[in-house]
């Protein structure tokens, strides 16, 4: 492990930034590249990530706060920009560093890069900030564009969801969106106990507690857990706690067939297997064969043998299947992702208005696919990860107008954990998680249930 002066640390924080800004990419895969290509110390880490996220997930708020001190924003250089921006964060949401050191640095890093003009625009612009603050926020009155400043959302997101869940709920959505999320891992059940590892992490000085959403799952509120030799010896997975509430509302009992169409990375796959204490068959599907790869990876490190992997659009499995083959389906469908941008901030900035109808359509095409293959009486769960009711309600309500062969299944609400009971977004249609619900992913899922004596 290899310590840089915070500085460089700075500095690689700046292009990461500036790439993601200028050229899309995803912040959380390129920090991991750069800590394992690096090789950086717990603590760089810990100072490269709060940069970085800080900074992409309140970019739209530190660009209205320098807003009066930056005069042609568009001739400026892309990281130039983000230095700015960058700075500004530390200067008005981190403590740690007093304001003369960050603008010294920033200045530092522009005088490496840039000429005497830039040098002077960027400590002028900074210096002005620290000596008159950020633009303030009460001046915007109109109060869902002053929500979507406040919090970094473009606007038409935050106009869109207000539309659909109400101010209150949206303003919840968003401030929580601004938060670090916290790190749930799943216990394999077919190696070792929720208990033992609770017990087992609790003596190693880690602060831990059991989720609410699964049986299987913990929350860890203190410690680093990602080097814990349980993951080498396959007794747990990374896994977000509305992820973990699919694999526990599937429903599976052991030597079933189950299907999962859209299976990479294998979060879910695994539980299912987990759950079927590793008897049966759990067919896992990906469009793309890099991601399939994962997924077998992942079943290999946790011994699961049951888990067949391969791949192919799912759209096509009814080519591959005769109708009803199987005892349970999952379609995790691809989605937008506005439900986990606490974690890749970049995707609120990336996605349109258009993103979510033309997912949407591939959702309800998945969706009448793979439900050929279901068993009569068998139940098939249809989740993503997003907050949109496009993809999600309007998805199941279009697809059982067409197939009167299926209904939500009404055991799903009553098998559902007693605390989503009164949740805002319990509907006839499935369950919308909000991230703040349960502070984990904003998710939906739902049961649905191929009614006996219908043929096709
Ligand atoms: C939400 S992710 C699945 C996450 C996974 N279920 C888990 O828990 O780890 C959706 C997946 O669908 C895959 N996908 C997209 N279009 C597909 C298609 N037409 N057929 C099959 N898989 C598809 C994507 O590659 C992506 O891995």
């Amino acid at each position: 492990m290899k310590m840089m002066s915070k500085n460089s640390v700075r500095e690689v924080a700046l292009d990461i930034v500036t790439r993601v800004g200028h050229q899309g990419g995803f912040s959380h895969l390129l920090i991991n590249k750069t800590i394992q290509q690096k090789g950086l110390s717990h603590k760089d880490t810990a100072l490269l990530t709060e940069m970085v996220y800080g900074t992409i997930q309140r970019k739209d708020t530190l660009d209205y706060f320098l807003s009066p001190y930056i005069h042609n924003k568009k001739k400026l250089k892309p990281w130039v920009l983000w230095l700015l921006y960058m700075s500004c964060y530390q200067m008005v949401y981190l403590d740690r560093v007093p304001d003369h050191a960050v603008i010294h640095e920033a200045v530092e890093i522009a005088k490496k890069r840039g000429h005497k003009g830039i040098v002077s625009m960027v400590n002028g612009v900074l210096r002005n900030l620290q000596r008159k603050g950020p633009a303030s926020l009460e001046e915007i009155a109109e109060p869902m564009q002053r929500l979507a400043i406040e919090t970094s959302h473009p606007l038409w997101l935050v106009n869109r969801w207000v539309e659909m869940y109400g101010m209150d709920e949206t303003a919840r959505m968003c401030y929580k969106n601004l938060e670090r999320s916290m790190m749930t891992v799943r216990v394999n059940t077919t190696r070792t106990t929720r208990e033992e590892v609770i017990k087992h992490l609790t003596d190693d000085g880690f602060k831990v507690a059991p989720t609410t959403l699964s049986e299987q799952g913990i929350v860890i509120h203190e410690g680093n857990i990602i080097q814990h030799p349980l993951f080498q010896e396959g007794a747990l997975t990374v896994q977000d706690e509305s992820s973990m509430l699919v694999g526990e509302m599937m429903d599976v009992q052991e030597e079933m067939n189950v299907l999962d169409a859209c299976s990479a990375p294998g979060g879910k796959s695994t539980h299912i297997a987990e759950k079927m204490n590793n008897t049966g068959a759990v067919h896992a599907y990906d469009l793309h064969a890099k991601k399939v790869a994962l997924v077998k990876q992942k079943a290999e490190q946790l011994g699961l043998t049951t888990i067949k992997t391969a791949a192919s659009d799912a759209r096509m499995l009814p080519q591959q299947y005769d109708e009803h083959t199987f005892d349970r389906i999952l379609l995790d469908a691809p989605c937008s992702g506005l439900g986990v941008v606490r974690g890749k901030p970049d995707i609120k900035y990336a996605k349109s208005e258009d993103d979510v109808i033309k997912l949407a359509n591939i959702q309800l095409q998945l969706l009448q696919s793979v439900s050929r293959l279901l068993k009569k009486n068998g139940k098939l769960i249809y989740s993503t990860c997003t907050v949109d009711r496009k993809e999600n309600e309007e998805v199941v309500a279009s697809f059982l107008r067409e197939h009167p062969e299926y209904e939500v299944d009404p055991s799903f609400f009553t098998d559902l954990p007693k605390e989503t009971n009164g949740l805002v977004g319990l509907s006839q249609w499935g369950l919308q998680l909000f991230p703040h619900d349960f502070d984990s992913d904003g998710f939906f899922l739902t049961r649905l249930q191929r009614k006996d004596g219908h043929h096709g």
